[in-house]
């Protein structure tokens, strides 16, 4: 199980920082969502949380910095798929999704049968079996969000960052999608960061919310807490009822405004 834990981190592209004082941990098993509004700086946290920006303050995995993990430590433990990723469009679903194997390959080493098990069930999770052998550049967009995912999924690291995984997905797609990587946390006690638009998914899946608002957190707890209709007014300028559907699960509706 592994777990994250940010002290005061602040980060971004230039001088100034995008992101400031972010501290959070998240326990192994444990899901946390990253929300708030266009430009809060959802992406820019998750690519700090991957080691991939300079900044300010401490990002420990498992306790050890992310800076200090070498780039295979790194892809052992911590798999990442940004929102936007520039696809290889010439690579079938399966070879793509078998790039996520190769932390766990000896030097040189080709893919073996357990490899080739792991895509199999990737795919076949993801419903992309029938497309297993059709090329990234034909591939619908939610079809290649998928197989983003397929490839992150493969990687079985510890740590998922997932940025806006279900962007582009069917209400079906995405529902199948959260509870892959929901069982993932459970049976295997992978530890998820995502951000989410979704906030009725966010509710539902992650056990602690962190909501960004120009770079700063301006809440943090259960989805309850944090996801009520005055943060939701206040941050997103949105008019939305938080509702308790039949079994218990939030639901975040947005109402017209009076
Ligand atoms: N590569 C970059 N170089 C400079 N500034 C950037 C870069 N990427 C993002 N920014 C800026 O950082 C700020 C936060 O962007 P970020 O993508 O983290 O927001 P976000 O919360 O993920 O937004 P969205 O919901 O629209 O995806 C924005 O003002 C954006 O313009």
């Amino acid at each position: 199980m592994t777990a994250l834990r940010l002290e005061k981190v602040s980060a971004g592209y230039e001088r100034d920082p995008v992101v400031r004082d972010v501290s959070v941990s998240v326990r192994g098993g444990g899901w946390l969502a990253v929300v708030g509004p266009n430009g809060a700086g959802k992406s820019t946290l998750l690519k700090a949380m991957a080691g991939l920006l300079p900044g300010a303050g401490r990002i420990l995995v498992d306790g050890r910095p992310v800076h200090s993990l070498s780039r295979k430590e790194k892809a052992r433990q911590l798999g990442y798929a940004p929102q936007d990723p520039v696809l290889p469009d010439g690579l079938t679903v399966t070879d793509y999704a078998l790039l996520g194997r190769t932390p766990h390959l000896r030097p040189l080493a080709r893919e073996g049968a357990a490899d080739l098990s792991v895509v199999d069930e990737v795919l076949a999770r993801l419903d992309l079996s029938a497309l297993a052998g059709r090329r990234l550049g034909k591939l619908s967009g939610g079809e290649r969000q998928r197989a983003v995912l397929a490839r992150v999924l493969a990687q079985r690291a510890g740590l998922l960052l997932l940025d806006e995984p279900t962007t582009g997905l069917d209400l079906g797609h995405a529902q199948a999608l959260l509870e892959l990587i929901d069982r993932l946390r459970r049976e295997d006690g992978t530890t998820v960061v995502s951000t989410l638009h979704d906030l009725t998914f966010a509710a539902q899946y992650a056990d602690h919310v962190l909501l960004l608002s120009d770079g700063a957190v301006v809440a943090s707890g259960t989805p309850a807490e944090v996801l009520t209709p005055q943060a939701l007014q206040r941050h997103y300028g949105a008019t939305a009822d938080v509702l308790t559907a039949t079994r218990g699960d939030l639901v975040v509706a947005p109402v017209r405004p009076v």
